[in-house]
């Protein structure tokens, strides 16, 4: 792939993402700092959640992008709609919604993109939510969004990510994962220290990465990178540095650490448990709400994250695109349960995804596990 391609693509992911981890950032401040507001978390039909903040982060992108490559130019694929917010009785929730857009939006200054030349109304922000409709599909390019991905863990204070991926003729080539509440490692001797969304830098103070971050990566470049983030009480400013983010060297699974989703509801505890057991790992689960478990395999913060999803669940493109990028150009192995790529040309599912989702830091460890769900008996019964 030549070197300039999808450049411009990533750099408006990358930017507009740190936007949107403002956003997300201060309503979540607000959310934790009252009680929690009827009118800003809303329980969908599958008794999911949706908050301010997930169509907001929609309409922003959706927004940018649209503005950025011209709305003609642009699909986007993307995890909410419009339905409740356009009912009569949510004008409040859309009048908070309306604000929190635009609030954001008139920051894009900040961050080198354009923003609107006067307030956006409600028409205006259900159109760029509902924009977001497209089902993706094997040809051409189409941008897939996750405004917040871990609702539950964002409502509970906990992790949440903003991830955005482009996606052409069905290859994931660009790859943002905005994890506002998750810290970039400190390293002091980094020497793959630079910025390619910029050349002016703010430059940090080594021991003080305590923001949280936005990884990106993009296909074929064999790096991810990692930012702090710049909102709120951050000490950066956009432009900002960049560090090169690499897996965990660790291929020893006595030494390894397996994250995967903190809801029982959303994956087979006992299950991974097992296949864990099997394959010698030793330590205790991490339990992490969202994508940023793609981020922290990038980061080297764990060596694995194994998701099995109920037997009928289909998962989500949104769910994974950004992270299975990230973690691949880390370093990394991503397939499914049986071994084989996932396959992100077949809409808005990943359909025929075999059981569940392995990532490793390396091929050693994914032979492993992989090795165990075919000798496991269990997985029969998933
Ligand atoms: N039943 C079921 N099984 C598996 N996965 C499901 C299920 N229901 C929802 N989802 C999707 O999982 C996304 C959250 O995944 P997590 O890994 O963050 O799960 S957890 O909250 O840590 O338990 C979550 O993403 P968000 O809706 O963006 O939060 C959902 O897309
Ligand atoms: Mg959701
Ligand atoms: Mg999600
Ligand atoms: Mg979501």
């Amino acid at each position: 792939m030549e070197k300039e391609k999808y450049s411009e693509e990533l750099n408006v992911a990358v930017r507009v993402v740190h936007m949107a981890c403002g956003l997300c950032q201060k309503v979540q401040k607000g959310l934790l700092g009252n009680a929690l507001d009827d009118d800003e978390v809303k329980s969908k039909d599958d008794d999911s959640l949706v908050t301010i903040a997930d169509w907001s982060v929609q309409a922003t992108v959706s927004w940018i992008l649209s503005n950025t490559f011209g709305s003609e130019n642009v699909s986007i694929v993307a995890e909410e709609d419009v339905q409740t917010l356009s009912k009569p009785e949510s004008a409040g929730l859309l009048g908070k919604v309306v604000s929190t857009v635009n609030e954001c939006l008139a920051q894009a200054s900040r961050y080198g993109l354009e923003g609107p030349d006067k307030t956006l109304g409600p028409s205006e922000i259900l159109e760029a939510i509902s924009r977001c409709n497209s089902n993706g599909g094997p040809l051409g390019r189409h941008w897939v969004l996750d405004p917040v991905d871990g609702t539950l863990g964002f409502v509970r204070g906990g992790q949440y990510a903003v991830a955005l991926a482009l996606i052409d003729n069905a290859e994931v080539v660009v790859g943002v994962l905005g994890c506002p509440n998750y810290h970039m490692k400190r390293d002091r001797h980094n020497k793959h220290q630079q910025n390619h969304i910029s050349s002016e830098v703010s430059v940090p103070s080594p021991d003080v990465l305590e923001e949280g971050c936005v990884m990106y990566s993009k296909k074929g470049t064999g790096e991810a990178w990692v930012q702090p983030t710049v909102y709120g009480d951050s000490k950066y400013e956009w432009p900002n540095f960049a560090k090169q983010v690499r897996v965990s060297p660790i291929d020893d699974p006595a030494l390894a650490t397996f994250c995967e989703p903190v809801e029982r509801a959303n994956s087979n505890h006992s299950f991974a448990a097992g296949l864990a057991s099997s394959v010698g790992l030793r330590n205790k689960p991490l339990r992490v709400y969202s994508m940023v478990k793609y981020a922290a395999i990038a980061q080297g913060d764990a060596e694995i994250f194994m998701k099995f999803a109920r037997a009928g669940y289909k998962e989500k493109i949104w769910d994974h695109a950004a992270g299975v990028l990230i973690v691949q150009e880390a370093g990394g192995v991503v397939t499914d349960a049986g071994g084989r790529s996932l396959d992100f040309s077949k809409g808005i599912y990943l359909e025929s995804l075999d059981r569940g989702i392995v990532a490793c830091s390396g091929t050693k460890l994914h032979e492993k596990l992989i090795g165990a769900v075919y000798a496991s008996w269990e997985s029969s019964s998933l």
